[in-house]
């Protein structure tokens, strides 16, 4: 039982609550409790003994108490790095928590001051990355996969095995490329496209195929080249050129040659790409949601074709990384406009759309289709990968940056898709977008409130338990899940628990780790209606309202479980019955979902929503009406923003012991180093100086 004083504004008084048998949950800050109240003041208090005291304050807190599932869940607050900076009472309210139950986490290749300043600013603390008992770790490049296959039910790890499928330029490429092998036309989304040096021959045979075309036709190459050139691995536009000709490409590799798009719809006479957030919290089944604001990024330079000069990367590249470069780049660094410059809020370019007589929200919902599609490529590889390596479901989330040029037809294109999207805060914009950005991810990610000493204690009897079931990890895969009753004790009790208890239960095989298929779909069900509780500004566009009708045509066949179709009847199979859609999409299934794959990838005969036959309005319209989403302006009139992130305050930026140690440790090796390397140059200038 914990005791808290608790001292909260009304209006102009100030009343001093003391609250006995106030019990530590997630969803506190403390406004839960206290709705209209502000919280002012909280501390530790001794129980107080007045019964009439406890009669009020009892009645205080179960009245205003709102039932939330999602509670036993850490809520993360943008509103938290406003006192970041300041020694403030106010922090305590954001961080308390976090401190009292030593949340930690680490970064893996990632120096990212906003996933730090976030996490800092509800309690975390930072620990080495070589420590295993952490709750969060965030990786900023590919993990490998044998680290993944420690992680326990309440560690949350921002990667899926095998994402990179998706996140190296050519996997992607030739991943799609054989989803559209399979399934046909509903994955043309992708430009024609060669990788070198596997594919030269194809590549070689294209280039003359071309040539012959254009010399038939008397045309010319389109201008800068009917190819663009870019390394597979590398990003912010660095060694991207353009080509004609076979022999202007080195054919050594690796390289991802595609076909360039001349005809980009403009803004302004700017070409533009467009910056998409999507968040994945489970592959099989997959869910996957789009965030609502985005970014637009506009070339420095006004689109022309046929012009040729040294500044063609400003006008036909639309990196902010290139263009920044440019004299001609102007920075929005205004704080409450959103189209100011050649960097927009997605929002903001929506809107302008719309004034343009574009139908912005059939565009999204082109956009999302591709994004899903994209996500059903690599399903199956990132399942086999995750049935072999993850022990629980819910552990791992990533999110991904879709980088996406929408053509003069409004046909949207795939151009990439980012592993670890910048994060980095370079204009008030950019500060606004990601903060909120990565707040609503965190709280996807469900990041449970389990006491640090519970943790370790019942860490090693669970990695016991697993290694003693005789199985292989292939076969342990999805069948290992924590007992919910044991995760409802976990949850429910992050204070107090008594782990000898739990310990007993878990190793004498009372409280199994084995369940069966029935318990893990719940636990998945469970697990998509918490998030639908904290899901922000994500729109979850997979799975929703009709996508199994209109996606279980063009999705692989995973041959075991059908945990996606289960998903899909369990969250709104009662909704279908219900209306009237059932009816319309069972009558002619096939037609239907045919009808819908050509509409969205035909955006010259179906430029908008009215052009689209009755039956499919009805069809898609809830997903239509979502899509307005989309276009909302993120700033209020009046109100300031914050420029930049906030410094974090030296006590917020403490780390753990063993985070010092290691950094110690570190220093050490590199002076180490340094002495080494100092003393072979001594040697090699001596043996010169000699010679
Ligand atoms: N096929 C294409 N047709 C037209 N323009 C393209 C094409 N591919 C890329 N571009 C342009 O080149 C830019 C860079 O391409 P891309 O995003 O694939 O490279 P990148 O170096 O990985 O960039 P980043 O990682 O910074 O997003 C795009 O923003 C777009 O403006």
């Amino acid at each position: 039982m914990i005791f808290i004083e608790v001292r909260v504004q009304k209006g102009k008084s100030q009343f001093q609550y003391y609250c006995p048998r106030f019990k530590l949950h997630s969803d506190d800050h403390l406004e839960e409790y206290f709705n209209d109240l502000e919280v002012i003041d909280l501390k530790m208090a001794p129980p107080i003994s007045t019964e009439e005291n406890t009669e009020n304050e009892d009645l205080i807190i179960s009245s205003r108490r709102k039932k939330h599932k999602s509670n036993d869940y850490l809520l993360f607050n943008t509103d938290a790095l406003k006192f970041i900076s300041v020694d403030s009472k106010c922090m305590e309210k954001y961080t308390w928590l976090g401190e009292r139950l030593r949340l930690t986490f680490k970064m893996m290749r990632s120096d990212s001051k906003l996933i730090r300043t976030m996490l800092h600013g509800h309690g975390f603390m930072q620990c080495s990355s070589k420590n295993p008992n952490v709750n969060v770790i965030w990786s900023g490049a590919p993990m490998k996969n044998i680290r993944m296959r420690d992680l326990m039910p309440w560690q949350r790890l921002n990667q899926f095995p095998r994402s990179t499928e998706l996140t190296k330029k050519d996997r992607l490429y030739e991943n799609i490329e054989r989803s559209k092998s399979i399934f046909g036309t509903p994955f043309d989304f992708i430009p024609e496209f060669y990788v070198t040096p596997r594919e030269n021959k194809k590549m070689t045979e294209a280039f003359d195929r071309l040539n012959q075309e254009i010399i038939e036709n008397g045309g010319e190459f389109c201008f800068p080249g009917e190819f663009i050139v870019k390394p597979t691995n590398s990003r912010q536009g660095k060694g991207i050129f353009f080509a004609n000709k076979m022999e202007d490409i080195p054919t050594d590799g690796p390289l991802l040659v595609s076909r360039y798009l001349s005809d980009p719809l403009l803004v302004n006479k700017h070409k533009f790409d467009l910056r998409i957030y999507v968040a994945v919290t489970s592959f099989y089944p997959l869910v996957c949601y789009i965030y609502s604001e985005g970014l637009a990024r506009l070339a420095s330079m006004p689109y022309d074709s046929s012009s040729s000069s040294d500044s063609n990367e400003f006008v036909h590249l639309t990196n902010y990384s290139i263009n920044k470069n440019s004299d001609s780049f102007v920075r929005n660094e205004s704080m409450t406009s959103e189209d100011l410059g050649h960097k927009w809020t997605l929002g903001a370019l929506l809107r302008h759309l719309d004034n343009e007589g574009i139908d912005s929200k059939l565009m999204m919902i082109r956009i999302e289709d591709l994004i899903v599609k994209s996500l059903l490529s690599i399903q199956n590889s990132v399942a086999t990968a995750s049935k072999t390596l993850l022990k629980f479901h819910g552990t791992n989330f990533e999110l991904f940056g879709f980088d996406v040029l929408v053509d003069n037809e409004l046909k949207p294109w795939l151009l990439e898709v980012n592993l670890s999207p910048s994060l980095a805060c370079d204009a008030p914009l950019d500060s606004l977008i990601k903060t909120r950005l990565i707040a609503d991810l965190m709280n996807l990610a469900c990041i449970p409130l389990i006491e640090k000493k519970i943790i370790d204690s019942v860490s090693a009897t669970i990695k016991n338990a697993i290694s003693n079931s005789g199985e292989e990890p292939e076969d342990i895969e999805y069948k290992l899940e924590m007992d919910p009753k044991c995760v409802k004790t976990l949850k429910r009790r992050p204070v107090g628990i008594r782990r000898s208890v739990l310990n007993r239960k878990i190793a004498s095989g009372q409280t199994s780790l084995i369940t069966p298929n029935e318990q893990k779909m719940d636990q998945i069900i469970r697990r998509v209606n918490v998030e639908n509780e904290r899901k922000g500004d994500f729109i979850r566009v997979f799975p929703r309202i009709s996508t199994w009708s209109l996606y279980s045509a063009v999705m692989e066949d995973l041959g075991y479980d059908d945990l996606d179709q289960r998903l899909y009847e369990e969250l709104f199979e009662n909704i279908e019955r219900e209306g009237s859609m059932e009816k319309k999409m069972r009558k002619n299934e096939e037609e239907n979902e045919e009808l819908f794959h050509e509409i969205m990838m035909n955006a010259k005969k179906y430029p908008d929503f009215t052009k689209i036959p009755q039956n499919m309005q009805e069809i898609l319209k809830p997903w239509y009406l979502e899509a307005g989403e989309y276009t909302k302006k993120i700033t209020v009139e009046g109100e300031k923003y914050a420029s930049k992130l906030p410094a974090i305050r030296p006590t917020a930026r403490l780390r753990t012991k063993s985070c010092a140690e290691y950094y110690e440790v570190r220093r050490g090796q590199l002076i180490k180093k340094k002495e080494v390397e100092l003393a072979q140059k001594m040697a090699s200038d001596k043996e010169n100086n000699t010679n």
